[in-house]
């Protein structure tokens, strides 16, 4: 599990390690982490660090300071290092010293500066990191869209990067690598800024912290939530799963939905909905009954709402009186959206809504009364988008897209460091759908039911193009499942 916390909460961690430790040994400790890291990348890159040309951006705060010293080490192993200060009567003292004593430059010349920076074979930006507030100011914006030829380290977070939202006001600095201290960020794994950040590696630095703002789930974690059948299990005991989806204008919702859901743990498919022969001729194992939700009999877990069409609106009202829990998506979520969060009030089982950010936008103006917000102002702020909407509708919410985000009414949230933008692809989400009520069913609490279906769907997408890279279908993505549940399940076993 990667877990991210919040500028508030790293701060009060680093005070309360501050007070036992003898003063700058902290920043030490960061720097000493951010140099070891840079003379890997300048050793695969050139072979080695001596003679190679380095530049530290360094503003005015901490994150200049760890800059600074992290360029005096590169410097005392011979590297050739240039300090660009964005703020020269504020850059900090003792790093700055620190790069003096180690015979490294300092630029005042923006122009210099800007030239040193296109030509050098490795980059640290410096300029902010969790202080930052607002986007890049005015003398670091040039650096934000000159050529450069070399490796950019963000030191912490990228600079123009909101560490606790990932939103990005106006430009930022891209990195390749980012070097980030004590904890992860939001920022780095949340969209806008998780693309901004290249790759992330945490250097420890003896925080202790409270419990996260939110987390990445990675293969282990995920290895130890997927539902596997007991000696005595049978196919009731593992769940089934009610799928309503489909409808004349969109029979091939149900076949989708249903392949996600074979694929997803429970014992069994039940499919209710128009396209019942076409479901059974595709996968003769689903069980199929007439009529709605309600007259189908037993399910552990109600899938609703892709491709529904016009039925979705009754499909949703059966599926929302039962006491199981409830996953809306698709046309569902245009429906919930008319009628807003009241119709969950009674609900209790826990009810999961999957929307993209145009569906987002239906559901806020459903519970604020208002017109729809431009979904891509949602998609700039996805954490918070996401949390708004559990909070409205009082259910979990997975928001799908670039970075996709889970968020739990209570406040807990999980962010899917899995998928590839091929995903983008149309019914992709019908096989999410099924998939995570399949996990719902077989007993999975609504986080993970989510977050698990979120990171086996964004693997299944890397998986399923025959040559990395390529396009892939959705009927392509459900049939990597099973690939990649072996896949995570297989790296648990080599990790017991
Ligand atoms: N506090 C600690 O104990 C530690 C902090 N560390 C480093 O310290 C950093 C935080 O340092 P600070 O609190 O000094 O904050 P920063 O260095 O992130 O930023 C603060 C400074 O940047 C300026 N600034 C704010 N927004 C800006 C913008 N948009 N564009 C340009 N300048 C802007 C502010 O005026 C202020 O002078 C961390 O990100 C990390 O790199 C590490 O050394 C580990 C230990
Ligand atoms: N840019 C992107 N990068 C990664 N994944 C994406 C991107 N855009 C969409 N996705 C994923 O693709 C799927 C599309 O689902 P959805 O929008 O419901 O499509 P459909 O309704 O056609 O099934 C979701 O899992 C979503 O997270
Ligand atoms: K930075």
């Amino acid at each position: 599990m990667r877990n991210a916390h919040r500028v508030e909460q790293v701060r009060a961690a680093e005070a309360e390690l501050m007070a036992r430790l003898p003063e700058g040994a902290l920043m030490q400790r960061a720097a000493a982490g951010l140099a070891a890291t840079c003379a890997r990348l300048l050793t695969r890159r050139r072979g080695r660090v001596y003679g190679s040309r380095v530049v530290v951006l360094a503003g005015s705060g901490d994150n200049g300071g760890d800059a600074l010293y992290a360029g005096a080490v590169l410097a005392r192993r011979g590297a050739r290092v240039s300090a660009v200060l964005l703020a020269p009567e504020r850059a900090h003292a003792g790093g700055l010293a620190a790069l003096r004593a180690a015979h490294g430059q300092v630029v005042l010349d923006q122009e210099v500066g800007l030239a040193d920076f296109s030509r050098a074979d490795l980059v640290l930006d410096g300029i902010v990191g969790i202080g930052g507030r607002g986007g890049l100011r005015a003398e670091a914006v040039p650096y934000a869209r000159a050529a450069r030829r070399g490796t950019v380290v963000a030191v912490d977070v990228p600079s123009g990067v909101d560490a606790d939202t990932g939103e990005v006001a106006g430009v930022a600095l891209r990195a390749d690598v980012t070097v980030c201290f004590g904890t992860y960020k939001p920022g780095l794994l949340i969209d806008p800024g998780a693309g901004y950040a290249g790759a992330v590696q945490l250097v420890g630095i003896g925080l202790d912290l409270p419990p996260a703002d939110v987390s990445a789930l990675q293969h282990p974690a995920v290895a130890e939530l997927l539902p596997e059948p007991g000696a005595e299990s049978d196919k009731y005991r593992r769940g089934v799963v009610g799928v309503a989806a489909g409808s004349a204008t969109y029979p091939g919702a149900a076949l989708l939905a249903v392949a996600g859901a074979l694929h997803g743990g429970a014992g069994a498919v039940r499919y209710v909905g128009t396209a019942a022969e076409e479901v059974v001729r595709r996968f003769p194992e689903t069980l199929v009954t007439e009529g709605g939700p309600a007259g189908a009999g037993r399910v552990q877990a109600w899938v609703v709402g892709p491709g529904g069409g016009e039925g979705a609106r009754q499909a949703l009202a059966e599926a929302l009186a039962s006491d199981v829990p409830v996953l809306v998506d698709a046309d569902g979520l245009t429906e919930l959206g008319r009628l807003g969060p009241g119709a969950l009030a009674g609900r209790t089982a826990p009810t999961l809504l999957t929307p993209h950010t145009g569906e987002a936008a239906r559901l806020l103006a459903g519970a604020d009364g208002g017109a729809p917000p431009p979904a891509d102002e949602l998609a700039a702020a996805r954490l918070a988008t996401a949390r708004r909407l559990a909070a409205a509708y009082r259910a979990t919410v997975l928001l799908k897209g670039s970075t996709t985000v889970v968020a739990d009414p209570g406040g807990a949230a999980r962010v899917n460091p899995t998928g590839t933008s091929w995903l983008a692809t149309a019914g992709s989400g019908d096989v999410l759908a099924g998939l995570a009520g399949s996990l719902l069913a077989a007993g999975l609490p609504v986080l993970d039911a989510a977050s698990v279906a979120a990171y086996l769907h964004g693997l299944a997408g890397r998986h399923a193009a025959s040559t990395p890279g390529a396009p892939v279908t959705a009927l392509q993505v459900a049939a990597a499942l099973p690939a990649v549940w072996r896949q995570v399940r297989a790296s648990a076993t080599a990790d017991e």
